[in-house]
C-alpha cells in the first residue's frame, strides 16, 4: 500500500536574486571553481533568472494527476527538489504532517550514476532524517532509460525534429567526471553504468527511427579544467561535423526529461549558435516531459511497482534504482567521486 507520490527533481531559481544562492546549493562541497559559477549565473540571467524547470515539473505533475484519475488511482502528488524551493526536506515534513505513511518517489532522471541516481537516494535519506521520527517510508522508482514509453516518446521527438534531407543525429547528455562514470553502478558490473545506459538509450531510439549513423556526445561540463570529464563536448563535436562537411545536425537531449536551462541555454543557444556560425542547419528534438506518454510512463512505473510486475524494458541491462529510504542500489554502487579540495578562506 502506498498513499502518495513524491515528484523529486533538481530545482531551479525563480528570479534574478535566487540564481546565486541556487548555484551555491548545487555546488556546495563539489569543488566547482567560482569562475564557473560566474559564467553559469550569466546563463540564468539571460532568462531573467528563471529556470523553466519548475514550470515544466508542474505541467508534468498535472498530466500525471490526470492520468492517475483516469485510471481511478487515488494518489496525491507532492513536489520536492534537491536544490531549490520547494525543498524536499520541507515537502517530506508536509507529507508526514498530512499522515502519509509510505510514498513512491519519481525522480526526474532516467539513469543510473552518482548525479542521476545515487544523489536522489541521498535526497530521500536526508529529507527523512530532517523530518524526524515517523517520517514516511519513501520508495524510489526504478531507472527508466529503456522503458518502451520513454524510447517511443524520444523517437517521435527525433522524427518531428528531423526536417532536413541530410543530417547527422547527435544524442547528448550531461557530462560527468570520468571518475564518476567509472564508479557508476555496482563494482561487480565493471563501471560506467551512466554512459552505458545513455549509449543504450541512444541505440534504442536510433533503431526506432531506423538511423544507423549517429553520435553520442556530452554537454554542460562543469568542475575544474584539469579533471577529465566525459567527451567530446557537443559544441566541439559540431565543429568536427562541419569540418567533415555535414550540412545539418539534429540534436536529441536523451539525457534529460525536460527543456530546462541546460537544454535552452547549452543547446538552443550555445550549440545552435556554433552551428549557425559554421553554416550548418540545426534542429533540436523535444524532451519527453510534454509528451502525453510521459505521464503514462510515470503511472506505468507506479503500477508496475504495485503489481510487482516484471519491468517493461527494451534493454538487457538490469532494472536498478528502486530502493527504500535512500538505501544504495547495491553495495558501493555509484561511489561519489573524490572532490578536489580548494582552499576555503576563513575555514
Ligand atoms: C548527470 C547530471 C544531470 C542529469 C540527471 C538529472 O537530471 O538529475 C544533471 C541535471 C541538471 N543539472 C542542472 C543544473 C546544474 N548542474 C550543475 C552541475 C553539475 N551537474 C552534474 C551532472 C548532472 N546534472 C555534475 C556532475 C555537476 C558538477 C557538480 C557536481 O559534481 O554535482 C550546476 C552547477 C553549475 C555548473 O557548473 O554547471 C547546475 C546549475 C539542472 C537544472 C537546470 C535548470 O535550472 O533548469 C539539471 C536538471
Ligand atoms: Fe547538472
Amino acid at each position: 500500500m502506498v498513499d502518495a507520490l513524491l515528484w523529486l527533481s533538481f530545482g531551479g531559481p525563480e528570479g534574478p536574486a535566487e540564481v546565486r544562492p541556487f548555484l551555491e546549493n548545487v555546488t556546495r562541497g563539489r569543488g566547482v571553481p567560482p569562475e564557473r559559477l560566474d559564467e553559469v549565473e550569466v546563463h540564468y540571467q539571460h532568462f531573467g533568472g528563471v529556470s523553466p524547470i519548475n514550470r515544466l515539473n508542474q505541467e508534468a505533475m498535472a498530466a500525471v494527476r490526470a492520468e492517475l484519475a483516469r485510471r481511478g488511482m487515488d494518489l496525491p502528488v507532492y513536489f520536492g527538489n534537491r536544490n531549490w524551493h520547494p525543498m524536499v526536506e520541507d515537502t517530506v515534513a508536509e507529507m508526514k504532517a498530512d499522515g502519509v505513511r509510505r510514498a513512491l518517489v519519481f525522480p526526474t532522471s532516467a539513469y543510473g550514476g552518482y548525479s542521476a541516481c545515487r544523489q536522489y537516494h541521498e535526497d530521500i535519506a536526508r529529507a527523512r532524517e530532517s523530518a524526524g521520527p515517523d517520517a514516511p517510508d519513501l520508495v524510489k522508482l526504478r531507472q527508466f532509460f529503456d522503458h518502451p514509453l520513454f524510447i517511443a516518446a524520444v523517437a517521435d521527438a527525433v522524427r518531428a525534429a528531423a526536417v532536413f534531407p541530410t543530417y547527422r543525429l547527435v544524442f547528448t547528455a550531461h557530462s560527468v567526471p570520468d571518475a564518476a562514470d567509472q564508479a557508476a553502478g555496482p563494482p561487480t558490473e565493471g563501471g560506467r553504468r551512466y554512459s552505458r545506459q545513455i549509449t543504450e538509450a541512444a541505440r534504442l531510439v536510433a533503431e526506432a527511427v531506423s538511423i544507423q549513423d549517429y553520435d553520442v556526445v556530452w554537454q554542460s561540463r562543469s568542475g575544474p579544467p584539469q579533471i577529465p570529464w566525459l567527451e567530446p563536448d557537443i559544441v566541439d563535436h559540431i565543429e568536427s561535423l562541419a569540418a567533415e562537411g555535414v550540412p545539418a545536425v539534429v540534436v536529441c537531449p536523451i539525457g534529460f526529461v525536460s527543456d530546462h536551462l541546460e537544454v535552452v541555454w547549452d543547446l538552443d543557444t550555445e550549440a545552435a549558435e556554433k552551428a549557425a556560425t559554421l553554416g550548418m542547419s540545426y534542429a533540436r528534438a523535444a524532451t519527453p516531459n510534454g509528451d502525453p506518454r510521459f505521464a503514462e510512463l510515470v503511472v506505468s512505473l507506479i503500477q508496475e511497482h504495485l503489481d510487482e510486475a516484471p519491468p517493461a524494458k527494451l534493454s538487457p541491462f538490469p532494472a536498478a534504482g528502486c530502493t527504500l529510504n535512500g538505501t544504495l542500489c547495491a553495495p558501493q554502487c555509484c561511489e561519489p567521486p573524490k572532490r578536489p579540495t580548494r582552499p576555503q578562506s576563513g575555514e
